[in-house]
């Protein structure tokens, strides 16, 4: 089965289903849901470039505490059919030559964002069966919450890093892209995100990642991971910045084990 509207419109949902809405006025009756993800990583691509190449190996993160979900890939997850909603959202990344006090290498900006609830997240959300792709549902969820500047960005199939879908507590797929910009363009998206529509409302402001840690141990991104994450935020954090290559596995699963541990 290809793209179809039908895949993407939501079967009839039990009321026990149903969450607390903590959305917007403007938003409710589209969902805000958390989405238990954990288990293994996402499966690696051939056609990832180079820099993709860091594998993750070993256990992996954030299984406590998380419900059941699987990976899945994009066309699979197309093939779930009606009934299943998806949502797409994006890391957007460039590299970053400077240094941090002139001595700690920034390697890479990697944008997030603060959301209405207080919570980070990366841009992006549900797809709606209006959008004629899960690309142009993230393509448009991007220009409303970064503002025009997102226009030229044109995420594709090739972007995709990953999918999980669970069935509680609601049948969600959440689909995950990458996109490498050039820092001019990184910039350009952060000095424009002003004028988004959603800005000051679902979007409170863009923020980079710290992808260092600062001699103490603690600083840097321990401290930014102890941060409350939207839905499975985080693991998608972690799992990109393994699979980009963007920061030495060793060092993510320490910063990781540090912001668990308690600061
Ligand atoms: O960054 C995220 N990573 C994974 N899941 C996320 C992220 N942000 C939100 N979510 C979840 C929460 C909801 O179940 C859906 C859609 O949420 P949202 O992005 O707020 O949707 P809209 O912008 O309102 O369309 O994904």
């Amino acid at each position: 089965m290809g793209w179809g509207l039908r895949s993407l419109r939501p079967g009839p949902r039990r009321p026990a289903e149903r969450p607390r809405s903590t959305r917007p006025a403007h938003k409710r009756g589209r969902a805000c849901l958390r989405v238990p993800l954990a288990g293994a990583d996402w499966p690696r691509r051939a056609s990832l470039p180079a820099e993709r190449g860091g594998a993750w190996g070993g256990a992996p993160m954030e299984v406590a505490a998380m419900g059941e979900s699987r990976v899945v890939s994009r066309a699979e997850a197309l093939e779930l059919g009606p009934g299943w909603r998806h949502a797409c959202h994006a890391l957007l990344y460039a590299p970053c030559p400077g240094r941090l006090f002139g001595r700690v290498p920034l390697r890479h900006a990697v944008l997030m964002q603060m959301r209405f609830d207080g919570q980070l997240g990366f841009p992006g959300g549900f797809v709606d069966p209006r959008d004629s792709s899960l690309e142009a549902g993230l393509s448009r969820e991007l220009r409303e919450e970064l503002g025009p500047g997102a226009a030229p960005l044109s995420l594709a199939e090739g972007d995709h890093l990953g999918a999980r879908f669970a069935e509680t507590p609601q049948r969600l797929v959440a689909h995950f892209y990458a996109k490498r910009l050039s820092l001019e363009q990184l910039r350009a998206l952060e000095e424009g995100a002003t004028k988004a529509a959603d800005h000051g409302l679902e979007v409170l402001g863009l923020v980079r990642v710290p992808l260092y840690t600062l001699r103490d141990g603690v600083g840097g991104l321990p401290t930014f991971l102890s941060n409350s994450f939207v839905a499975s935020a985080r693991q998608q954090l972690l799992q990109a910045l393994g699979a980009l290559g963007l920061v030495p596995e060793a060092e993510l699963r320490r910063a990781d084990a540090v912001s668990r541990k308690g600061l």
